[in-house]
């Protein structure tokens, strides 16, 4: 049990990542406050698996999207349960598109929600940190897309760089406050978001072609890591980015 007494945040957490992470932070011993879009029955879902294992936990709907849901979940999760010790910022979209005729709505959209959303909800959750004075950790979702390219998702690994980057920036910011800030880059896990993309056979079986370890990956091959990176087992790790894809990026030639 690696987070027993702390407090976990996990933004986008109806689904796939996200909800694997809030169910296993609860299995570690953590109450859990969780954000979602509009997925109501999924996250009620998510809370009734962490009630089940005698955790508490709250869903709170917001659009990542918006600035303003950034310090309304981190402040209705603290009145709920006491404090925040840890924030996963893992809410995302890839709407795959091609580049040329990339609709300047899916741009900002994606924009707006991979890439700002994360830079408020980690604002929001280091200063109620802060607040507490005790440090935290803070793990965002980035991807393997930070280090290679997608034809169709133009709009998409720039987001995916930038939040690896964001945790860099803020290990800094933050590392005098004990605040650890790290990501973890996914390589192609099996969730909703990519449910159509690899509904292609083809697709799908070249993709897994590529990666040593012989399958593609499951939200709780993510989870594990994430919860190592939240937990004390970490306490001198910030600043740093977990690939976690099976071998994929490595496997060139
Ligand atoms: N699956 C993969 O292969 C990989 C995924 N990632 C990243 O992992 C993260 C999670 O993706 P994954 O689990 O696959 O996706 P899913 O589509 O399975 O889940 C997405 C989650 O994010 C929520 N969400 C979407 N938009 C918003 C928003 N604007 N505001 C709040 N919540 C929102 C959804 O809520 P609701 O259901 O209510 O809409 C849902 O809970 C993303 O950041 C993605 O980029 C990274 C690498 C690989
Ligand atoms: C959604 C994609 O399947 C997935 O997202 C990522 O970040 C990975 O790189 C995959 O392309």
């Amino acid at each position: 049990m690696l987070l027993v007494g702390k407090t976990v945040l996990v933004t986008g957490a109806s689904a796939g990542i996200g909800r694997a992470t809030a169910i296993a932070a609860a299995r570690h011993g953590a109450d859990v406050a969780i954000n979602f879009l509009g997925s109501e029955d999924e996250a009620a879902s998510c809370v009734a698996a962490i009630t089940a294992l005698g955790r508490k936990a709250i869903a709170v709907a917001g659009d990542v999207a918006d600035p303003a849901t950034a310090s309304d979940f981190v402040t209705r999760a603290a009145e709920a349960l006491g404090r925040v010790d840890v924030f996963v910022n893992n809410a995302g979209i890839c709407p795959f598109h091609a580049f040329l005729d990339m609709p300047v709505e899916t741009f900002e959209r994606t924009m707006r929600v991979n890439l700002h959303g994360a830079y408020f909800m980690v604002q929001a959750a280091a200063n109620q940190m802060m607040r507490q004075g005790q440090g935290g950790a803070i793990v965002a979702v980035s991807s393997i897309s930070a280090l290679v390219g997608g034809e169709y998702q133009t709009h998409y690994t720039p987001t995916k760089a930038g939040v690896h980057s964001l945790m860099q920036s803020t290990a800094i910011a933050l590392g005098r406050h004990g605040i650890r800030c790290n990501s973890v880059l996914p390589g192609t896990i099996l969730t909703d978001i990519n449910k159509e993309d690899l509904a292609d056979p083809e697709k799908r079986a070249r993709m897994a072609q590529r990666i040593p370890l012989g399958r593609l990956g499951e939200p709780d091959d993510i989870a594990g890591p994430i919860v190592f990176l939240a937990s004390d087992l970490a306490r001198y790790v910030t600043g740093a980015a977990l690939l976690v894809d099976g071998g994929a990026f490595v496997n060139l030639q």
